[in-house]
């Protein structure tokens, strides 16, 4: 199992943000993290990253407590953030190389790292251009190759696809499901477009900080298009 959640919770003052979320994702398998806005998606993530921390509840990954190991288990974990964090005026390789640096890598052992991220993400041949000149699905896909560097096993990715176009959201998405197939990486997906979630995908549907459904994507959608039985769940569309 790469990724153990056991019973979080978590307030904003008296908003409750998260109620009892548990969930186990097996090693290799792409999750989408399905839920409207206000689900508690970002939130999760924040717990998860150990942006914030609760007194309850459980965090595992990929076998290493976040409470009692928090370095070892942060080791293996690779995060794209919502918002963009790259340096628009370096170019995508001086990104790559801070970045490197931060986790201890230089040199040769970090170009080979960073030519193998870019080359997955199918990204190698514009390594030397600016971020400020790539469009936003290339930025995207920039971002994705960073968070792979440090070699994690579990990828946590919130709404990476905001604010792309249609045929940019589906190559995103076609790569990182390919990171899950071909290297066993164990993806957490949010989104609140049913559009991105493949039927054969793992599901969990997050409505008002609780887990409303989990499963495969398919079995979930039983008769209905997914976008129906999502809307049917939560009342809203996506
Ligand atoms: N800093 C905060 N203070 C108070 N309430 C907050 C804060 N951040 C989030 N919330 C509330 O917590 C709930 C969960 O928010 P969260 O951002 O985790 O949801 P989300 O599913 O990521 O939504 P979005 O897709 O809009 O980012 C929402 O009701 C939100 O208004």
């Amino acid at each position: 199992m790469s990724l153990r959640v056991r019973d979080l919770s978590f307030s904003y003052g008296t908003k409750q943000a998260l109620r009892h979320v548990s969930f186990e994702i097996e090693t290799g398998d792409f999750c989408a993290l399905l839920g409207p806005n206000g689900a508690g998606k970002s939130t999760l993530f924040g717990l998860l990253t150990r942006l914030f921390t609760v007194p309850n509840g459980e965090i595992e990954i990929a076998g290493d407590s976040l409470r009692a190991s928090p370095l070892i288990a942060l080791k293996s974990l690779g995060i794209v953030f919502q918002q963009t964090t790259l340096d628009l005026d370096l170019s995508v390789r001086q990104n790559l190389s801070y970045f490197a640096a931060l986790h201890g890598l230089s040199g040769k052992p970090a170009r080979t790292r960073i030519d193998g991220a870019l080359a997955r993400l199918n990204m190698l041949e514009r390594a030397d251009e600016k971020v400020r000149a790539l469009n936003g699905g290339h930025r995207r896909r920039a971002e994705i190759a960073r968070a792979l560097i440090h070699q994690p096993t579990v990828l946590l990715l919130d709404e990476p696809t905001v604010g792309l176009d249609a045929a940019a959201r589906a190559s995103i998405t076609e790569h990182v499901h390919a990171l899950c197939t071909e290297q066993s990486i164990t993806v957490l997906w949010a989104t609140h477009l049913t559009d991105e979630v493949k039927p054969e995908d793992r599901l969990l549907i997050l409505h008002e900080g609780a887990v409303l459904a989990d499963g495969r994507a398919k079995t979930i959608a039983g008769d209905l298009p997914l976008a129906d039985r999502f809307l049917e769940m939560t009342g809203a569309a996506a």
